[in-house]
């Protein structure tokens, strides 16, 4: 089931994230980066001020994984 706030598309999960400004942004990724490195799942993402686009899929299986619906879960719950 895809989580939340989060698109199924073509192999992957994408989310936009949008924030009061660049610094809230920042802190967000900070966050999702040690998230990341405790699951050792990282996302392809990036950032514009204070918009943070993210793609969540798993390149070891070529496609999405139980992996990237944890990891979207995981980010959900900082929000
Ligand atoms: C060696 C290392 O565990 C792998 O390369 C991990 C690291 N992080 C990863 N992240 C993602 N999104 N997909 C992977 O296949 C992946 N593989």
């Amino acid at each position: 089931m895809t989580p939340d706030g989060w698109t199924e598309d073509d192999g992957a999960l994408t989310r936009q994230f949008t924030f009061q400004d660049f610094s809230e942004a920042w802190g967000f990724m900070t966050r999702v980066a040690m998230l990341a490195e405790t699951a050792d799942h990282h996302p392809e993402w990036s950032n514009v001020y204070n918009r943070v686009d993210i793609r969540l899929t798993t390149h070891d299986a070529g496609g999405l994984t139980d992996k990237d619906t944890a990891l979207a879960t995981a980010i959900n719950g900082l929000m």
